[in-house]
């Protein structure tokens, strides 16, 4: 799979670089933001959250099981009302968008998406373009480019025209990301987009997903929030790591500032050392049990003569 463009090793960008200049404003701007399921007297399920998510660059949120993550992208695709607050998308408020407006501006990739029987890749890939079409309107050259680059991109050409259905998670998993690669919006949404993939795939995907945020030539980049469980993934592919817990955002910051050892075990409860990766310098969380605390790493010696 080739990133549509060359990935850099992660750098490091601060808010405020005094290189650069002042930070430009977030993709997504949400204060005080508040959502839940069912009557809303029932209790929140998210917030309140205030959150800014920096323009073209990826953030990960991360956090345990049912802290809220889905919910806080079903928030930011409008497919939950807030309950409270309020959230701005490129300068706009949420709500101000028509369905087609927002369709061309914020793609998501949804956790267990299903398609359509017998669809094949290459049509569930062109779905992608329905925002970007009139209603009865053909598909022209450019979205035709388009979905020839998203099949390219994650390495799906051979199988364009083999039925989702007949594939492996794994494949599957990259036909739904090239729909949303297809779909070309400047906010991209990706819930637990690596779940099914082997290492090597998963490696290959993010820095795909990377790729999108450092475009060559004259394309902006695109501002990514992806829903990640691998925490040393999620460190070496995001530029801002989102700890959630219970709903309310317990970190965020650059990777080495959230994924700590306090960090987590306040949001996992989880006992980990944290240790810079030796190559590329993203912090690598290594998880430790109880009955791990007493044990020594055996020397070379020692395996070898055992
Ligand atoms: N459709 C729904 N109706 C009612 N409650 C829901 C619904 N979807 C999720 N929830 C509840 O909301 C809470 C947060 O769920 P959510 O899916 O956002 O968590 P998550 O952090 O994405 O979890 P995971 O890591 O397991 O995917 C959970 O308690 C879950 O049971």
């Amino acid at each position: 799979m080739t990133p549509p463009h060359p990935a850099a090793a992660p750098a490091e960008r601060p808010g405020a670089d005094p290189a650069t200049g002042p930070a430009p404003d977030p993709a997504l701007r949400l204060r005080g933001v508040r959502l839940g399921y069912g009557r809303p007297d029932t209790p929140d399920t998210v917030g309140p959250v205030d959150l800014d998510v920096p323009a073209g660059r990826v953030t990960a949120l991360i956090g345990a099981n049912g802290c809220g993550k889905s919910t806080l992208l079903r928030g930011l695709t409008r497919q939950l009302p807030l309950r409270g607050g309020s959230a701005e998308v490129l300068g706009r408020d949420l709500g101000a968008y028509s369905a087609r407006e927002y369709a061309r501006t914020v793609a998501l990739l949804p956790q267990h998406p299903v398609a359509p029987e017998g669809m094949t890749v290459a049509q569930l890939v062109q779905r992608g373009r329905h925002p970007h079409r009139g209603l009865f309107g053909a598909a022209g050259a450019d979205d035709d480019a388009a979905v020839a680059r998203a099949l390219r991109h994650t390495d799906l050409e051979e199988l364009a025209d083999r039925e989702v259905a007949e594939l492996s998670g794994g494949q599957r998993q990259r036909a739904w990301l090239a729909l949303v690669l297809a779909q070309r919006t400047p906010v991209l949404l990706l819930d637990e987009p690596t779940s099914y993939l082997d290492l090597a795939h998963q490696v290959e995907v993010l820095d795909l997903v990377r790729g999108l945020t450092r475009p060559d030539g004259d394309e902006e980049p695109v501002t990514v929030v992806a829903v990640l469980h691998e925490l040393s993934l999620a460190a070496r592919v995001a530029d801002r790591l989102v700890a959630l817990r219970d709903g309310r955002v317990a970190a965020a910051g650059t990777p080495a500032e959230v994924l700590t050892p306090a960090v987590l075990a306040e949001v996992f409860d989880l006992d980990a050392d944290v240790r810079p990766d030796p190559l590329l310098g993203h912090p690598v969380v290594l998880p430790r049990g109880a009955a791990d605390r007493g044990a020594s790493h055996p020397s070379p010696t020692t395996q070898e003569t055992r």
